[in-house]
């Protein structure tokens, strides 16, 4: 579905940003891109996107070359991203302009979540609040149904109750043939919905595997003292003691704690799988 070789690419001639990434996902799943910032996130899914052309190599998505932005490759991927400029319309307007443009735009789950994110149709776009514009251009990309959505920054602006709508919403409604990435530093957010997570850093992936394949062997744990265990892998002083990871035995799985996670592989910490 996504599958770029080698490809290189900088915004100036004194310094690279990706040199060589090869960067393959399929459909059918949830993935976390994380990343400290400028790590590259969102120059990765602006070329996926085809709104930058990569210096090197080849990216492909859904059979199409992004940069040359054939109308079939663009009725068929949707980048959110984390500034939005919208017009002076109302919802209303605005969707008679660009609903057409989406083959697959489903009105009636449209109109669903606007409900979950009390939104009216009648809404001026430009009279929003940014959380409240976030809400629509969410609600607006799960309703192209577009086989690939490109999350920059989802939760960013948006209040407590509405993070979890997004949550609800995004995982209730995603098909078996679409691929979402979702680019974040909130991974708190994401942490009960993603089913992959893929780490970049300095425009390396330095860390990519399912969550399933994570938590078969680590298990996240909170303990009050590090003393008894000879086989931490990685800790992190918390208000309670500690937040561990340790190498999973005897089957006992945990959930994932992925900011621990995230900065074990950041503190550059040996995870062996
Ligand atoms: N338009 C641009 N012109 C020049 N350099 C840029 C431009 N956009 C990004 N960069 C540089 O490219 C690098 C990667 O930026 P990018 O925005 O892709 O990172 P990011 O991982 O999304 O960061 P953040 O988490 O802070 O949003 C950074 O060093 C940034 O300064």
């Amino acid at each position: 579905m996504i599958q770029s070789k080698n490809i290189s690419y900088s915004y100036s001639k004194k310094k690279s940003l990706f040199k060589d990434l090869t960067f393959q996902q399929n459909e059918g799943s949830i993935v976390g891109l994380l990343g400290k910032n400028g790590a590259g996130k969102s120059t990765l899914l602006n070329l996926i996107s085809g709104l930058l052309r990569p210096k090197k190599g080849d990216i492909e998505v859904n059979g199409y070359v992004p940069f040359k932005r054939n109308p079939n490759f663009l009725s068929d991927i949707y980048l959110v991203t984390d500034e939005l400029f919208l017009p002076s319309l109302t919802i209303n307007a605005y969707m008679q302009a660009f609903v057409p443009l989406y083959k697959n735009f489903d009105i009636e789950k449209m109109r669903a979540i606007m409900l979950e994110f009390e939104l009216d149709e009648k809404d001026k776009l430009n009279k929003l609040s940014h959380g409240q514009q976030k809400k629509f251009i969410i609600a607006f990309a799960l309703a192209t149904n577009c086989k690939i959505l490109l999350l920059d920054e989802p939760t960013n602006g948006l209040d407590i109750p509405s993070k979890r709508v997004f949550r609800k919403i995004l995982v209730s409604s995603i098909e078996e043939n679409q691929l979402v990435i979702i680019s974040t530093h909130q991974v708190k957010d994401i942490e009960t919905i993603i089913d992959r997570i893929v780490v970049l850093e300095q425009g390396h992936i330095v860390f990519e595997k399912d969550i399933t394949q994570i938590t078969e062997k680590i298990q996240f744990k909170k303990v009050s003292s590090i003393l008894s265990f000879s086989n931490v892998l990685y800790h992190e002083k918390c208000p309670e003691g500690y937040n561990v990871m340790l190498p999973v035995e005897n089957d006992e799985e945990t959930g994932i704690d992925i900011e621990l996670l995230f900065n074990a592989i950041t503190n550059k910490t040996e995870i062996i799988f």
